[in-house]
């Protein structure tokens, strides 16, 4: 059982895929819980995600933003704990450009304002001449998900679009219908400017006390991204003095707010930090941290992770079933060698090696890594832990494949011991261990196994037999590989339960086994 914490006010439809599995239990905060037992926690902004809470929850394995901002997050504490940090980058996106555009229209015709007014039963209608979008020049700095959606409304209005973004190309601006250039250029030229960057020490204090003054005079401002990518005195500051014509603001350098002059100016229309607050992004977001979350506690590695490489999703559908045959491969060397590995060589070859492997190779550092440190290892932190140990890896892409369409092989080193096992996922079919140090062998990685290193005998395999009947212990499956008749040879044995050590000892008596390890996969 997976036992996962929702901290905020996060939609409870779109936690039905957590809700409805049978291995997942779900807390809410104010519910009793063990932190012990958290391994997946959920949040949205409220909760501060630092070093003092990944602390409690020792067994923590990932936290999942409902929303696209982790800035409550603390990315680097996360990683050093070895959780993957999951978002949902899109799922918010209508919501929060459209609540934009309804404050940039509230703002221009003052809507807030005279709704007041009407409401304290006066009907002053000369102090609230509007200004009309029509022919006017948004600015739009930051043009990812959310401004471009927010371009293409104004375009609808009839306004000029220009927008400042560093990483947009000139054909996606030519695409979207809109102009790029320089931030003092968009500075210049825009009529209402509009933030939808994230909050970085780049974009902290974008518009500020000093740059505000190059922006037209009577300009609009709207922050619907982050609280201090406008600076908020500065902003006052020019408020005050006349040279903007008003604000709109859903998001603060402290929330809630407690610039109160900022706050209460009768230019500066607010809302508390609403751009997602829809029932349609809300499940979305929650919908969508759900399902990855489900996939990650089951196994699976996920395709939104701030910590990990990103992997689109088309090559991540098919590389993911890579993923938990490496982590096997990684740990049936850990837990056969039973020695201090070194040096751990990844070779790929096959049609996988079309894909970008090198998160592939993470995943199988962790598998080696789970079995042999006390602390939870996974693709975020496997390389740091690797290092500490002293362990070096590296990969390779080969063209010679055995025959089989893809092929991973892990070779690991210690001093004076070496070990190789080669790999395979076929289609239809599933993960198969094809090659085990020199011995071709075909074997499916998982459950309890027996890795036995022999001599080929006749006997030796009824001596065994006689051993498990004795113990009343079923052998499920078997497999056999050798080299050359008579001489040295393997078997993989699996058994429906965790054999007991008496029952390995009882087998190392046998004259022609050499060895015989346990393998848990
Ligand atoms: N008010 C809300 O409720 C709400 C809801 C959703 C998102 N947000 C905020 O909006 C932000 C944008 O969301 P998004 O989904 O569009 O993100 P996004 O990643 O799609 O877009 C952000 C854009 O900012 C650009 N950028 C980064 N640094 C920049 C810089 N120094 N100058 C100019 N542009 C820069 C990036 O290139 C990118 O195109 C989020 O980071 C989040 O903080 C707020
Ligand atoms: O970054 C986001 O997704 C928004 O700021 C929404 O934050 P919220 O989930 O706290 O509403």
């Amino acid at each position: 059982m997976f036992h996962v914490l929702v901290t905020d006010a996060i939609s409870a439809d779109g936690l039905a895929p957590l809700l409805e599995a049978d291995n997942i239990k779900v807390y809410r905060n104010n519910e009793n819980y063990n932190p012990k037992d958290i391994q997946a926690l959920l949040v949205r902004s409220a909760t501060q995600v630092n070093e003092e809470l990944l602390s409690t929850l020792p067994n923590l394995q990932v936290v999942a933003r409902a929303g696209v901002g982790v800035d409550n997050i603390d990315i680097q504490a996360a990683t050093k704990h070895g959780v993957v940090v999951i978002n949902a980058p899109d799922g918010n996106t209508i919501s929060t450009a459209e609540h934009t555009f309804a404050m940039i229209s509230s703002l221009v015709r003052h809507i807030p304002q005279a709704n007041s007014n009407v409401k304290g039963l006066e009907w002053n209608r000369k102090k609230f001449i509007g200004t009309e979008l029509f022919g006017k020049t948004l600015g739009i700095v930051g043009f990812g998900r959310i401004g471009s959606e927010i371009a293409k409304r104004a375009l609808a209005f009839r306004m000029k679009v220009v927008v400042y973004d560093p990483f947009l190309t000139e054909s996606r601006a030519e695409k979207l219908s809109v102009t790029s250039l320089p931030l003092e250029e968009v500075m210049k030229m825009a009529d209402i400017i509009t933030v939808h960057t994230p909050l970085t020490k780049d974009t902290k204090g974008l518009l500020n006390k000093s740059n505000i003054h190059m922006l037209k005079k009577g300009v609009f401002l709207v922050n619907c991204a982050r609280g201090g990518i406008i600076e908020e005195e500065g902003l006052l500051h020019f408020l005050n003095n006349g040279h903007v014509a008003g604000a709109a603001l859903d998001v603060f350098e402290i929330e809630p707010p407690t610039n109160r002059d900022l706050v209460l100016h009768e230019r500066v229309i607010v809302t508390p930090h609403l751009g997602a607050s829809t029932k349609e992004a809300q499940y979305n977001v929650s919908n969508q941290v759900s399902k990855d979350v489900l996939a990650f506690l089951n196994g699976h590695s996920v395709s939104t992770s701030i910590n990990l490489p990103t992997i689109p999703k088309e090559i991540y559908n098919k590389i993911q079933p890579f993923f938990q045959l490496g982590k096997k491969v990684g740990s049936i060397l850990s837990q056969a060698m039973k020695t201090p590995v070194e040096e751990i060589t990844v070779t790929y070859a096959g049609n996988i090696t079309e894909w970008e492997t090198s998160i592939l190779t993470k995943s199988i550092i962790a598998g080696f890594l789970r079995n042999r440190v006390d602390t939870t290892v996974n693709e975020v932190n496997a390389a740091a832990i690797a290092k500490e140990r002293g362990i070096s890896y590296g990969e390779k892409h080969i063209d010679e494949s055995y025959g089989y369409s893809n092929i991973i092989e892990v070779e690991a080193k210690g001093k004076d011991i070496r070990m190789v096992v080669r790999a395979t996922f076929i289609e239809g079919y599933g993960a198969r261990i094809v090659h085990m140090n020199g011995f071709d062998i075909d074997f499916s990685p998982k459950g309890h196994l027996l890795y036995v290193q022999h001599t080929d005998r006749p006997g030796v395999i009824g001596q065994l037999g006689n051993i498990f009947g004795k113990h009343e212990t079923n052998i499920a499956t078997m497999h056999v590989g050798r080299m050359l008749q008579g001489g040295k040879a393997i078997m993989m044995l699996s058994f429906d339960q965790t054999l007991d050590n008496r029952l390995i000892d009882e087998i190392l008596q046998i004259p022609d086994i050499s060895s015989a390890i346990t393998l848990d996969l």
